[in-house]
């Protein structure tokens, strides 16, 4: 069956009323800008902020809000940047703040641990996101069997997913959904997939899992098509939808989902969020919150067409600066050894290399 198999009408393959009957919404969304937007944010949100950004997208009907580190729970070090704020703090803050919204938080193996899942349930989370390298779903059997015990939904998400073909994330999304995952995600942490590229992979995983689990598409705009690639995902079956309000997340930001709202309703797609209560939300609470807007620019460009990991994009500004070298050369030089998360450290021995190569040439 064609991802595009029926344009005429829109009418979605699959709905998240399947799964939810009551809820009468073909698709559910997810706003991950206190998640993602972490990474633009370099950690620094302050409660008040994380208040009044649940407060609006919750007013306006977001059902799913993510708060967490950038790089999941665990994730405030000297590696990753320090949280100005405990992540613990602002997830409690969410959910005390949330009225209708379910809270989210993210974990990678390896950067968080069980307690920490266990303390974000006590601090209100409902929906728990594991989150490994596309070929790596093996790390997270214990992350999920401990969610699903503890009674949270279950989320996995397969990071940088442009690099492996669809039967590679098939099979890795199997693993997750054994193991206890309801939902697993390809997820574009590059911006580098194009339309067919994300209809193909998410094709291939609702063809594995069938009606076992949900699945969702999380898309960046480095390449501009935020919005286009989550259509085509809508149409190739996933029913979970991840997007940040005014882009507000790593690299060029996350689907702008105020944006996706518009053309959902345009399409005939209920995801029940009020489009003139989201633009409102994102020009006037979330904007505020943010210390630039997310661009498209020679940065963010380069890790669309280069393939690298939208959450490099400040450790590459830094290096670039630190060693008075291209940014732009360090990120596709980061594409050409295909680093992937955890791996931040090697864009200053990339720096390192460029620099040497600057100092013999002057
Ligand atoms: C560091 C985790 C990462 O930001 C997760 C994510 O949003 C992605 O891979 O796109
Ligand atoms: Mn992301």
């Amino acid at each position: 069956m064609s991802f595009l198999t029926t344009p005429e009408t829109n009418t979605l393959s699959r709905t998240w009323a399947d799964v939810d009957p009551a809820s009468g919404l073909d698709l559910r969304l997810t706003d991950t800008c206190l998640r993602d937007g972490s990474h633009h944010k370099r950690h620094q949100f302050v409660p008040q902020e994380v208040r009044d950004i649940v407060a609006a997208l919750d007013g306006a009907g977001i059902p799913v809000i993510e708060v967490t580190h950038g790089d999941g729970l665990g994730g405030s070090s000297f590696n990753y940047g320090f949280s100005r704020t405990p992540e613990q703090e602002l997830i409690k803050l969410a959910a005390e703040t949330a009225k209708r919204a379910k809270i989210a938080f993210l974990m990678l193996p390896g950067v968080g641990t069980k307690d920490d899942i266990r303390a974000a349930q006590d601090n209100g989370g409902q929906i728990c996101r594991i989150a490994t390298h596309c070929t790596e779903a093996d790390t997270s059997q214990q992350h999920f069997s401990l969610a699903r015990e503890l009674g949270l939904e279950t989320v996995g998400f397969l990071m940088m997913s442009h690099t492996q073909p669809p039967e590679v994330l098939a099979r890795q999304a199997r693993i997750m959904v054994d193991a206890g995952c309801q939902c697993v995600y390809v997820v574009d942490s590059a911006g580098a997939l194009v339309l067919e590229g994300v209809g193909d992979r998410v094709s291939a995983v609702v063809n594995e899992i069938g009606s076992e689990a949900t699945v969702g598409f999380h898309g960046h705009e480095n390449l501009g098509l935020g919005v286009a690639n989550t259509v085509v995902a809508a149409r190739a079956g996933a029913t979970q939808i991840d997007g940040s309000v005014r882009r507000f997340g790593a690299g060029a930001g996350n689907t702008p989902l105020e944006a996706f709202i518009g053309v959902s309703d345009k399409l005939g797609w209920n995801t029940g969020v009020d489009f003139l209560q989201i633009v409102d939300a994102a020009e006037d609470v979330v904007r505020p919150a943010m210390p630039e807007e997310c661009t498209l620019n020679r940065m963010t460009l380069m890790m669309g067409y280069a393939g690298v990991y939208s959450s490099f994009l400040k450790h590459a500004g830094n290096a670039a600066e630190r060693y008075g070298v291209s940014g732009a050369q360090i990120l596709l030089e980061a594409g050409e050894r295909k680093l992937i998360g955890g791996q931040e450290d090697q864009l200053i021995d990339i720096a390192l290399q460029l620099k040497a190569k600057q100092d013999a040439n002057n």
